[in-house]
């Protein structure tokens, strides 16, 4: 078991990288830490199997450094790692049988066979593969060979960590959810450091307790399934995460008489004072707002908080729906429970100031975050 610390790592494909767009990871420091099950999640194309490639060694970084519990590993080979990568595609030896295939990790480094015999035993047990120990691999279907691909990964008691690049790409979509929890069921028995690559959402919140959201390169945002939902600190991660994604429009910082106002159109949006400090400081005049389509007040009648809105169309998914509605010429989102009364023609809809988050260059103004400003304040606050 071991921490993954990612220094200063950058990758490229190109000879002569001029831009960050030539880099298929741009500069990144992030730290796995021992012992827990992350997900690295993204869209086609985002890097995550590069990451993955250079953290088993099959890739050279361009530029970093990649530590294993503070150890630089960048010279050793892949076998020297001691990490286990399950593939999208099962790697299995179709000649051998289930047992010889699980045992063969344990066999090249010299383990004696009694204590080969209990960890394969072990490991088919909690896979369900005890039945087909005695098969050869080539009549299995695509699960049970996925899932002998995860075994082969599972029974070395010194491997650092298990990296999985979309195991789940080729089971059965019925299966698809019980090897999820098996997984996670497998990571609390072994405590080992567990990274899983989707572009799935859902795959990545049963997954894992931490994820990491990757796009165009770099890691936008790590943190629980939850925080990602309620603060996304990057427009892509509340566009990516939740179904539908987060309502985005933009607005600008006006000044109203005195004070500063957050204008949408003719809408003032409300935000908090501090927001608008903030925003003034920061000499951000344009900024994107967002806000969950869950987060959404929408009213029959007139409310003070409130602006009308027209209804564009309702979207009845079973046990929720989805109200479009048009905004000041912008589509946005609602969800509605399912018992909560289909709305139509004009109503009233309402964006509450907690759950209104906004960005400037994409990126979330966090009033919560700690910053050098907040310490500068706290010395003037001292000194005086
Ligand atoms: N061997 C390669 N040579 C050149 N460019 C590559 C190579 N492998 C990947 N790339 C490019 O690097 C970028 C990141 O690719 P990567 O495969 O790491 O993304 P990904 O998030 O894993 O995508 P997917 O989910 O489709 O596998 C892409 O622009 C891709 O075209």
């Amino acid at each position: 078991m071991a921490s993954i610390t990612l220094n200063a790592l950058a990758h490229t494909y190109t000879e002569n990288p001029t831009k960050p767009e030539d880099y298929a990871i741009r500069e990144m420091t992030h730290v796995w830490e021992q012992g827990g099950a992350f997900a690295l999640l993204g869209p086609s194309g985002c890097g995550k199997s590069t990451l993955l490639n250079i953290i088993s060694g099959l890739l050279k970084p361009s530029n970093g450094e990649v530590l294993f519990d503070g150890k630089r590993v960048n010279e050793l080979k892949p076998e020297e790692r001691n990490i286990a990568q399950v593939f999208q595609f099962p790697v299995v030896y179709d000649t051998m049988t289930v047992f010889d295939n699980l045992a063969f990790p344990l066999r090249n480094i010299g383990v004696p066979e009694y204590k080969v015999k209990s960890k394969v035993y072990e490991v088919a047990e909690i896979l369900e593969l005890s039945e087909q120990l005695k098969r050869k691999a080539k009549g299995l279907s695509a699960d049970q060979k996925q899932k002998v691909s995860m075994g082969r990964g599972l029974v070395r008691d010194d491997v650092s960590a298990i990296l999985f690049d979309e195991p789940l790409t080729v089971i059965d979509p019925q299966l698809k959810w019980k090897l999820r929890r098996k997984l996670k069921q497998i990571h609390e028995q072994f405590n080992i450091t567990m990274v899983y690559v989707t572009h799935d959402q859902l795959e990545a919140s049963t997954f894992a307790d931490k994820i990491a959201v990757m796009y165009n390169g770099q890691i936008v945002q790590f943190g629980t399934p939850r925080e990602l939902f309620e603060n996304p600190a990057h427009t892509f991660v509340g566009y990516f995460i939740g179904s539908p994604g987060m309502n985005f429009f933009e607005a600008e910082l006006k000044s109203q008489g005195e004070k500063e106002a957050l204008m949408f159109g003719d809408h003032e949006i409300s935000v908090s004072d501090s927001m608008l400090a903030r925003l003034k400081n920061m000499g951000a005049n344009k900024v994107t707002l967002g806000i969950r389509p869950e987060f959404v007040h929408v009213w029959d009648g007139k409310n003070d908080d409130a602006f009308p809105v027209d209804v564009d169309y309702v979207e009845d998914l079973g046990t929720y729906k989805i109200l479009s509605f048009l905004f000041h010429g912008k589509v946005m989102k609602a969800r509605l429970s399912e018992d909560q009364k289909v709305p139509s023609g004009q109503i009233y809809v309402s964006f509450p100031e907690q759950w209104t988050k906004v960005y400037v260059d994409e990126y979330l103004v966090d009033l919560t975050a700690h910053s050098s400003e907040d310490d500068m304040n706290k010395e003037t606050d001292h000194a005086n």
